[in-house]
């Protein structure tokens, strides 16, 4: 009965062309300003046990630079590539974000930078200090994400794997604020504590910033003006980890969670919620095989939902069940 709207199913599209792409670990997807497919891959370097000396320095320096253009616009459809850029800047891309002008933000968690890129893969804006971690405002410790206010031109940094803090910059890079402390791994994670903020989601109309709190296996949100808590989501469903959110306008926020790393297993697999109840809407998988490590997703308003997949080197389409056949009822 497809007129209970909430009722639909998410169901992967499975002839859809991706190895055409030829891509390396999927590490981040987006929409621009026309729904088109945003991929961010790392062509043939991957996020091993061997990357980081235990100070977070990236150890396989001395390879250089991804050759292969690691950001590709293609059409959502067909997949044809449209726009590739991003060649011989990036060691290990991780987070992709757009905003309303189309351009790229980026974050390389080798590199500890943040970069603004046109839509030629120019260089606009560069943060943080190349393959130099840190927690002061000129240094971040593996960078997750970005997300920008489509407002006024802010812009949110999730830092990271090695620290645990939300960073606010002017449009131009300048520092406002930052929020967030490490969580304490022995007591139950208070809210504004952080173990690995690992993805972002700007939520326009109520002007708030949501943060997949990755190994806590939770979602925060905050008042984007403040960094004020404001609410945490989360579901036994979610198992332990949780890595990455998307929100669309129609007031739907969509997660992908992990697999647990200690304990009973969990499923592998993404959520759709009712962002302003929180509650589970629908889950869904792949058709055939399963995720290994979803590790970004995000949907369109016509609720198609594009999942990369870093340990699969995959990247899966899913669109709703009921819009494989128009049923009128
Ligand atoms: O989580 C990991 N990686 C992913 O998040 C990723 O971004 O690839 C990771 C953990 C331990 C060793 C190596 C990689």
């Amino acid at each position: 009965d497809t007129e209970h709207k909430g009722a639909s199913h998410l169901e992967e599209v499975i002839d859809w062309p991706v190895e055409e792409l030829q891509l390396g670990q999927v590490s981040g997807v987006a929409l621009d300003s026309k729904d088109n497919l945003i991929i961010f891959h790392r062509g043939n370097h991957v996020w091993d046990e061997n990357s980081f000396d235990r100070k977070h320095i990236y150890q396989p320096q001395g390879i250089g630079p991804i050759q292969q253009s690691t950001i590709f616009t293609v059409d959502p459809v067909n997949l044809k590539i449209l726009n590739a850029v991003g060649r011989n800047i990036f060691y290990l891309p991780h987070g992709i974000s757009t905003d309303k002008d189309d351009n790229f933000w980026v974050t390389d968690v080798a590199l500890h930078q943040v970069f603004k890129l046109g839509s030629k893969g120019e260089y606009l804006l560069i943060l943080g200090q190349a393959f130099q971690p840190g927690s002061d405002k000129d240094h971040f410790c593996q960078p997750t994400d970005v997300a920008v206010d489509p407002a006024n031109g802010n812009f949110y940094v999730s830092d990271g794997y090695c620290n645990s803090r939300i960073i606010k910059y002017s449009p131009d890079g300048k520092f406002i604020t930052q929020w967030g402390e490490e969580s304490s791994l022995s007591r139950i994670p208070k809210p504004g504590q952080f173990f690995i903020p690992h993805s972002l989601v700007f939520v326009p109309g109520l002007r708030q910033l949501c943060v997949a709190d990755r190994e806590n296996g939770r979602i925060q949100c905050f008042v984007a003006e403040s960094g004020e808590f404001l609410r945490e989501i989360h579901h036994p469903e979610f198992g332990g980890r949780l890595f990455a959110i998307s929100y669309t306008p129609g007031g739907r926020l969509y997660a992908v969670n992990g697999e647990a790393l200690v304990g009973n297993s969990v499923p592998v697999q993404g959520f759709v919620m009712n962002f302003s109840t929180g509650e589970i809407l629908d889950i869904f998988k792949p058709a055939k095989e399963n995720f290994l490590m979803p590790h970004d997703i995000v949907a369109a308003d016509d609720r198609t939902v594009y999942i990369g997949d870093v340990q699969a080197s995959r990247l899966r389409k899913f669109i709703p069940s009921e819009s494989k056949c128009e049923l009128i009822l």
